[in-house]
């Protein structure tokens, strides 16, 4: 916290001086045309200077006219990075509301970026072949402390194997990692932990929380190491490395200053020192290629990382990442749909009615009828299985909940390097531009899924739960009636598609996104079937920007207060699995 207000500090010093600077120059005209009366060889050397600093605190980098148009900031070169620094991903937002723009370049100092703010040049540059997702190599040795050795032959190695056979080691990993029986295995261990979790709530009173994030925080990082890092030596077992790696994760950002991280980044530094202490043990001793009940995510990866003649402590560095990929979204995303369906009753009544047709289980009110007998009810109670695979298709309302909540949350930012000169075009909107090679290009995901012109013009940022349920034509005329849109219903439906991308998209689309659909409704099904969340205030629940992007947690002390998570009356006992 206090680092971040450092940073702002500094930030505000920053736009301040720049304000005083250009204001300054500005006052010396009038001296330096005074001063030309009595000196003119002084006039000349003021002149210069004046002339000079004006051009340094007002350049911007040559501009192409095929090129989105250029968006200067109010403060000159350094406005764009201030802006950035103070509102984080939605400066995005306030650019696109601005100027309405499909496409913008943005300079900052010499240099230029390119936000695509409309879905469908989103969609096209994603999908270019030219474009390359960089970002590792910008931030890796910084952030993860890693040698430039390190980051050299990870580069280098990926670089080789993409050109020999079209995808880096590492894809490869994530395609044998999230399919077949290696995914189902990886779902199965973490949501078998997280069942014993629920099971283990006692009849009655239930377990007391901090509040709901908190609580699904601890439960859902507990399972999801188990699954990722196998039985035998999981290092995340250590209730002090997995809140170092909570603090690490959520002060990382502080180290890409690279300066004296120790003094500047303290929180992080130290954090990410715990954690590195437990994860070095586990590559030298090789659990990750010896205990059978790793996952292959994480044995894949180490496998890859020696192959490249990395050293296990430069391992365990890298893979402080592995923890980041795998809870950072995953957590907040699970957050907002309990939540959500819990501080609205009417629709957790339905979601409830929803999910024990579609699992054929019957509600204690059913069962209390005189026409079944208590036999039953203890049958349904003994053990109820969450399936995996259908249940999405069973439960529209639930899984347009979970759409809805990863639609409103998601603040990704897919940056790609631009490889070679690229032309973007929206047939639709008949926009062409040019995307220079070297350039980097942002396309940010909450100007798309916060888009009135496809979410429709009254609730595009609040909260529908039936948005998704309906992807028909009718439901595309209906949506262009309210946003007052031009064009057939399919083009809106087109759009909407388009508009959505929590996982990214092309070539780095998120490996796991299949899993997380099926956990998330499964999650979602069972709590909202056996359990109620009591305490959960919608009066305290704000959603928060997220710095780097990805899936929005709450606020800081607006996480919707205390509560008690307890059985539901009438469903003590009951078993839960998935599977
Ligand atoms: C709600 C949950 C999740 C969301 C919203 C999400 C979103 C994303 C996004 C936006 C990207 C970047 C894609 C791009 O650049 O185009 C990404 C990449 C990635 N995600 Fe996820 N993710 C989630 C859960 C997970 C989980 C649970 C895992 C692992 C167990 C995971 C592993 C990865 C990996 C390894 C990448 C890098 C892919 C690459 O570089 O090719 N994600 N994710």
């Amino acid at each position: 916290m206090a680092e971040n207000q450092a940073t702002e500090a500094l930030f505000d010093v920053a736009e301040q001086l720049l304000e005083w600077g250009i204001f300054m120059l500005k006052c010396l005209i009038p001296i330096i045309w005074l001063q030309s009366i009595f000196s003119p060889f002084q006039f000349l050397v003021l002149s210069v200077v004046v002339l000079l600093g004006y051009f340094l605190l007002t350049l911007s980098p040559p501009h192409d006219s095929a090129e989105p148009p250029l968006v200067k900031p109010k403060i000159p070169v350094l406005g764009h990075l201030i802006g950035l620094a103070r509102s984080q991903v939605s400066y995005y937002s306030h650019i696109s509301t601005q100027t309405q723009l499909p496409a913008a370049t943005l300079p900052i100092a010499h240099r230029k970026v390119y936000v695509l703010f409309d879905p469908i040049l989103q969609q096209a540059a994603i999908k270019s072949k030219d474009m390359e997702a960089q970002s590792f190599e910008l931030f890796a040795s910084q952030i993860f402390g890693l040698t430039e050795n390190t980051v050299h032959k990870i580069v280098g190695r990926d670089k080789d194997m993409e050109s020999s056979h079209g995808t880096t080691d590492m894809e490869q990993v994530f395609k044998v990692a999230f399919s077949g029986d290696r995914l189902s295995k990886l779902i199965n261990t973490k949501l078998g932990a997280l069942a014993d979790t629920l099971n283990a709530i006692s009849d009655g009173q239930g377990v007391e929380a901090e509040n709901l994030f908190q609580w699904l925080r601890e439960t859902v990082s507990r399972a999801t190491s188990k699954a990722l890092w196998g039985e035998k030596a999981n290092p995340y077992l250590d209730e002090e490395v997995m809140e170092a790696q909570w603090n690490f994760d959520t002060h990382m950002d502080n180290l890409l200053l690279g300066f004296l991280p120790s003094i500047v980044a303290r929180t992080a530094y130290y954090a990410r020192k715990r954690v590195n202490a437990a994860l070095e043990p586990y590559y030298r001793a090789h659990y990750d290629q010896d205990d059978p009940t790793v996952s292959e995510f994480v044995r894949g990866r180490a496998r890859v990382l020696r192959s490249y003649g990395l050293p296990d402590d430069e391992i365990a560095k890298h893979e402080v990442s592995i923890m980041i990929a795998a809870t950072t979204n995953a957590i907040p995303t699970l957050f907002w749909c309990n939540a959500r369906m819990f501080v609205h009753p009417g629709l957790l009544a339905e979601i409830r009615d929803e999910v024990s047709s579609a699992l054929a289980v019957v509600l204690p009110t059913i069962a209390e009828d005189e026409s079944n007998s208590k036999s039953d009810q203890e049958e349904v109670k003994k053990e109820i299985k969450i399936p995996l695979v259908g249940l999405e298709a069973k439960c529209p309302l639930l899984a347009s909940v979970h759409k809805e909540c990863l639609r409103l949350a998601s603040q990704a930012v897919t940056a790609r390097r631009v490889l070679a000169d690229t032309t973007v075009f929206n047939p639709d909107g008949g926009q062409t531009y040019l995307l220079k090679a070297n350039k980097d290009v942002i396309m940010p995901a909450k100007v798309v899924h916060r888009n009135p012109a496809i979410w429709g013009a009254n609730d595009a940022d609040t909260f529908n739960p039936r948005r998704f349920l309906d992807t028909s034509e009718q439901q595309g005329k209906q949506l262009e009636k309210e946003s007052g849109s031009g064009g057939g219903g399919e083009k809106l439906a087109r759009l909407r598609k388009a508009a959505f991308v929590p996982f990214g998209g092309g070539r780095f689309l998120c490996p796991a996104r299949k899993a997380v659909y099926m956990e998330n409704v499964a999650i979602m099904a069972a709590v909202a079937l056996g359990f109620e969340v009591v305490g959960l205030d919608e009066g305290c629940l704000v959603m928060g920007d997220t710095g780097r992007g990805g899936i929005a947690s709450p606020l800081e002390g607006m996480e919707g207060a205390k509560v008690n998570i307890r059985r539901r009356e009438g469903w003590e006992g009951v078993v839960w699995s998935f599977g």
